[in-house]
């Protein structure tokens, strides 16, 4: 089932070329993305009809989904579910909250007389897409569009594609109305990226797009990333790295592998141990799980490609092949894992000790599930209220700055040749002070 992987004797970079490099699937459709964002560009709504019968197969009359649908889908959903989306929304909220704090106005520093305020402003409208292929994601509603509002952000567009009788499921819908977003859209994949990046006659252009997807959506938008702003991170197929030793019951470890493997193609599960014994174990109970698990193809499909099952040295050495994998989820299930946590360098979200599956944080830990995949973790971060904020800085130039530091200016400017900076530097110094009205 999973790929073994023995990796003890390898150290250094022997151990990063020992490692299967990460694949984005099968061939890359970066050119027919480009075809259809560039058809959403030039024709606008008629190309988004026309798209949706192409990729979903669903003739649609109309885009919009309006207020009151929402409205009667969170009327229409079982309590249960109703109680457990609040829950959901309430967790993400207040850790956002708290997030939110971290980025307050504050003086920075007085440098050189010259006084630098820090401030975020939230920009005007965000767009956040969310999955609904292979799945259903009202988990991806609450993970996006709840952050934005917390951001500050005025309004919240949100594309979902259409299920196959042309409608959005009620879920999506209720979670939709408990994050108070603005617009929904039954428009998926690449085509929905490109709605909200140029804007349509139906569909209003936004200045931010977030939210997960396939490689579709993924790279549709990357490729808008000139025209709006786009995380850095690569929000892809599902990814999980597993490590653990006998200190964990190899079921728990087992399902942990299957859980992110669950989503659909192109993930990536990766089970690490120090354990021979242990791993046999798991494998086992893998299996023996697959053999009764509902969506058994979808797991079987990621762990045929890219799941691996890795005996290492220690814990060490566990811990440097996670930081080369840079996967989306880790779980350090051992015993003791807290004290490993500065040795963790490359991840999007790290889940800590024998309860941590990463399925918590899918829905009800509070950050975001939205997480860099494909080793965009080396450098991008799970989605927060930075990605709907901009960073801008006041600088309140003082008369002391200008006896202080014009010098410095003025020297540069001049190196660079640049005669009208350093001119604005001089008489600003020369023509002395003004009288404070
Ligand atoms: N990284 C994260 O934070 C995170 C969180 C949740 C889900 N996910 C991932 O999101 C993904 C959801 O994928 P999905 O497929 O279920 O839903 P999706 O909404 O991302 O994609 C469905 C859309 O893809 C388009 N599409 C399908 N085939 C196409 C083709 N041949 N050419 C062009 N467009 C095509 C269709 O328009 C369709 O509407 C999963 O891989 C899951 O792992 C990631
Ligand atoms: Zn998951």
């Amino acid at each position: 089932m999973l790929k073994s992987l023995d990796l003890r004797p390898f150290r250094g970079t022997a151990l990063l070329g020992a490692l299967p490099r990460p694949s984005i699937g099968t061939a890359d459709p970066t050119g027919s993305v480009r075809e259809i964002l560039s058809r959403v560009k030039n024709e606008g709504d008629s190309a988004l009809y026309d798209l949706t019968k192409r990729f979903d197969n669903v003739t649609l009359d109309h885009l919009q989904v309006g207020k009151d649908e929402m409205e009667a889908a969170f009327g229409r959903i079982d309590n249960a579910l109703r109680e457990a989306l609040l829950a959901a929304k309430y967790s993400v909220v207040r850790v956002h909250e708290e997030e939110l704090k971290l980025l307050a106005e504050h003086e920075l520093i007085d440098n050189f007389g010259m006084r630098i305020t820090y401030k975020t402003q939230p920009v005007d409208r965000a767009g956040c897409y969310v999955p609904g292929g292979v799945a259903r994601y009202p988990s991806s509603v609450i993970m996006t569009a709840s952050i934005a509002k917390v951001a500050g952000v005025r309004e919240v567009v949100l594309c979902v594609p259409p299920q196959p009788d042309g409608t959005v499921d009620d879920a999506t819908l209720a979670a939709a109305h408990i994050c108070e977003v603005d617009y929904v859209f039954s428009i998926g994949g690449a085509q929905a990226i490109g709605a909200m990046a140029y804007g349509t006659e139906s569909v209003p252009k936004v200045d931010v797009i977030v939210g997960p997807g396939n490689v579709y959506v993924s790279i549709a938008k990357r490729e808008v990333s000139q025209v709006v702003g786009v995380p850095s991170s690569f929000a892809g197929p599902s990814e999980v790295v597993v490590v653990a030793d006998e200190s964990v019951p190899p079921k728990w470890s087992a399902l942990d592998i299957a859980v992110q493997a669950e989503h659909g193609p192109n993930g990536l599960a990766w089970f690490i141990t120090w354990n021979e014994e242990y791993a046999k174990a798991v494998e086992e109970e893998l299996e023996s799980y697959l053999d009764e698990a509902s969506r058994k193809d979808h797991i079987a499909s990621t762990l045929s490609t890219q799941g691996y099952s890795a005996l290492v040295r220690n814990r060490d050495q566990a811990i440097e092949v996670a930081n080369l994998i840079a996967p989306e989820h880790l779980e350090l299930l051992y015993h003791d894992a807290g004290q490993d946590l500065d040795k963790v360098t490359n991840a999007g979200a790290v889940f800590v000790g024998p309860y941590g599956t990463a399925a918590y944080g899918d829905y009800v830990a509070g950050p975001s599930h939205v997480l860099p995949t494909y080793s965009t973790a080396r450098f991008a971060s799970v989605l927060g209220v930075s990605d709907f904020r901009k960073r801008m800085h006041f600088i309140e130039v003082t008369r002391d700055a200008v006896d202080q530091i014009s010098w410095a200016a003025e020297e540069i400017a001049g190196a660079e040749g640049l005669e009208a900076h350093s001119d604005s530097i001089r008489v600003r110094r020369s023509e002395g002070e003004l009288d404070e009205a």
